[in-house]
């Protein structure tokens, strides 16, 4: 048994969420002033102990003391009360009075769903608490049946509302820069998962929700991710089910608007519920049905909603308050997603998150820190996962078409100055390459660019997140959007034939090719270089070749013989170089002479 504090010892956990773990703990001995229930020593209570990223969360810590006076005073008979708070160390806890008795979600599993009357009954409690609540200025933001106690006294069910505040907590700017948000994406109202602001029209949503579940067994929208239940949340009318009253519809209806303004109050909906029960039931009298049937008059917007405080450490509006959108983290990895309604631990959400893959929830006004309107979602506007999506796309592009300037790649630039090395050794160093995140300036002609060597596709393989966020992230690949959303790109060269597969077979470096097209270009790396002498060079060896050529002619063929002058090659040679001598001789002497006369007597 672990003491809690000096007050309390844990003795064993009652289950465990996404924001900690509840155990069933012994009160040791009577709790001081600070508490809201003393307790006696011996009396069991619940402890609900907060994830260690939470009370490791100095923001998370300010705030539970902050908010512990709102905590301890919330108290209603469908309210788990809130008994105490303990800070001690790097552990948050929160004690409860312990409901005996399962919550909502596991009685649902086990027994089915309620009928009609019942579970209007049972929501009209719920919403009891919530305007409750609500006059107090508190929004619970996170109804659900996992949410609802079921106290089991007397032969007696009475839903008990807990986790109160605890999407609060977890509404830490800390937490929303860097780590992970609390919600359910199966009852996150459309304005949360958009990252609209946030009223106490959020409940009356989850309240809609939660009646439909009670009465069909399952949630209005479901799907296999997170993604596509936010998705129909947002874009999908809730289908009235065959079996389902006409004036309880209207009632679920009423709640399931998307526009949070078209919602009646909590307080409305306790009293419709009722009426509606009264109205529904094998025994209802006519009068009974007849106002079951105008519930609607009874459902108007609420004039005043309680609107969830903006959190005074964040610059954008909505982007604290978005309760939770993506399922991640220790309740559901990411990209999975628990179809039993489990809170999730959302990835970071809001302006902060300038890299995140994952979408925000700070709708316009994430982009602009500088907004003072709430971020309103225009009806024609892209959906803010399909905005972030699409950038996420478009950073990658970005990234796979830069081009990388030549004089910046080392591995270009080292062919330059000596004889290239082969392919194969090229491209295992490939991923390593910082500069392809480089902006680089356009493209100037490069005529040996040798991009099947240093490969592209790598590039593209190595900037894949590691999956991935986030994931994620990531949510990265565990974030699939629904296809329609987001197309990889496939920017052209990664189509192209990649060698990059025979060249990891080859096991060691191979000699310079001489057919590299470089070749002609690398004459400083040649050894035999005489520095001016190119021409002469070549003059030279032509002359070689001629006496060479002429020498085998000479000899070989019979044209000794036809010449007749029965010389060797070499005697020939002399002569006849003896012959041009002479011959060029006795022009200059002629020239001479030739001039005198000229310049004679007349
Ligand atoms: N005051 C309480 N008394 C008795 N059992 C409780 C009490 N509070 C919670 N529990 C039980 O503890 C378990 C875990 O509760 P917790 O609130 O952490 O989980 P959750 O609501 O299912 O998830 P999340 O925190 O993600 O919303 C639940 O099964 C719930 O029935």
């Amino acid at each position: 048994m672990r003491p809690v504090g000096s007050k309390y010892l844990l003795e064993e956990p009652l289950g465990r969420g996404a924001t900690g773990t509840v155990w069933r703990a012994r009160q040791r001995e009577t709790a001081g002033a600070e508490a809201a229930v003393a307790g006696q020593p011996g009396e069991t209570v619940a402890i609900k102990v907060l994830k260690e990223e939470l009370a490791n969360d100095a923001d998370v810590v300010m705030r539970f003391l902050r908010e512990r006076s709102v905590l301890l005073r919330l108290t209603h008979p469908n309210i788990v009360r809130t008994r105490d708070l303990v800070v001690e160390g790097d552990l948050l806890a929160l004690v409860m009075d312990l409901i005996d008795g399962p919550d909502l979600h596991k009685y649902i599993r086990e027994n089915g769903p309620f009928t009609p009357v019942a579970a209007c009954l049972l929501t009209a409690q719920i919403a009891d608490a919530l305007a409750a609540s609500h006059a107090d200025g508190v929004v619970h933001r996170d109804l659900k049946p996992a949410n609802v106690l079921l106290d089991e006294r007397q032969g007696q069910m009475r839903p008990m509302l807990t986790d109160f505040g605890i999407a609060r907590l977890a509404d830490s700017p800390g937490l929303t820069r860097t780590h992970e948000f609390v919600g359910t994406p199966a009852y996150v109202a459309p304005e949360s998962a958009e990252g609209r602001p946030q009223t106490s029209a959020v409940d009356i949503y989850g309240a809609g929700i939660l009646l439909y579940e009670l009465v069909t067994g399952r949630p209005p929208f479901a799907g296999a991710t997170a993604l596509e239940v936010l998705h129909r949340h947002l874009s999908e009318e809730p289908q009235r089910p065959s079996t389902m009253p006409e004036p309880l519809w209207t009632v679920i209806e009423r709640c399931l608007r998307k526009e949070p303004d078209e919602r009646p109050s909590a307080q409305s909906l306790a009293r419709a519920l009722r009426v509606v029960a009264a109205g529904i039931g094998v025994h209802s009298a006519p009068g009974e049905v007849e106002a079951a049937l105008g519930v609607g008059a009874l459902l108007a917007p609420d004039p005043s909603p309680a609107p969830v405080p903006q959190n005074p450490d964040q610059q954008v509006p909505g982007a604290a308050d978005a309760t939770q959108v993506l399922p991640t983290g220790s309740a559901a990895p990411m990209g999975t997603y628990d179809p039993n309604g489990a809170t999730s631990v959302l990835p970071p959400v809001g302006a902060d998150d300038a890299t995140s893959v994952l979408p925000s929830t700070g709708g316009p006004a994430a982009a602009d820190p500088t907004a003072v309107m709430p971020p309103v979602q225009q009806p024609d506007a892209p959906h803010p996962w399909q905005t972030q999506l699409r950038a996420a796309r478009e950073r990658n592009e970005q990234t796979q078409m830069q081009y990388l300037d030549p004089s910046e790649d080392p591995l270009r630039r080292r062919p330059q100055r000596q004889a290239p090395p082969p392919p194969p050794r090229q491209q295992p160093q490939q991923p390593q390459r910082p500069p392809q995140y480089r902006q680089a300036p356009p493209p100037a002609p490069y005529p040996q660019q040798q991009q099947p060597q240093y490969g592209y596709p790598p590039q593209h393989q190595a900037q894949q997140p590691p999956q991935h966020q986030p994931q994620y992230a990531p949510p990265p690949p565990h974030y699939q959007h629904p296809p329609q959303q987001y197309q990889a790109p496939q920017p052209p060269q990664r189509q192209q034939p990649a060698p990059a597969p025979a060249p990891r077979q080859q096991p060691a470096p191979q000699p310079p090719a001489p057919r590299e097209p470089r070749e002609p270009r690398r004459r400083s790396a040649n050894p035999m270089h005489i520095p001016g002498l190119g021409c002469l060079k070549g003059c030279l060896f032509m002359v070689v070749l001629f006496v060479i050529g002429g020498w085998l002619i000479w000899e070989l063929t019979p044209l000794q013989e036809w010449v007749g002058t029965g010389r060797g090659w070499w005697d020939q040679m002399w002569a006849m170089g003896s012959g041009v001598v002479d011959w060029i001789s006795e022009l200059g002497e002629t020239t001479g002479t030739g001039g005198s006369g000229s310049g004679g007597t007349p």
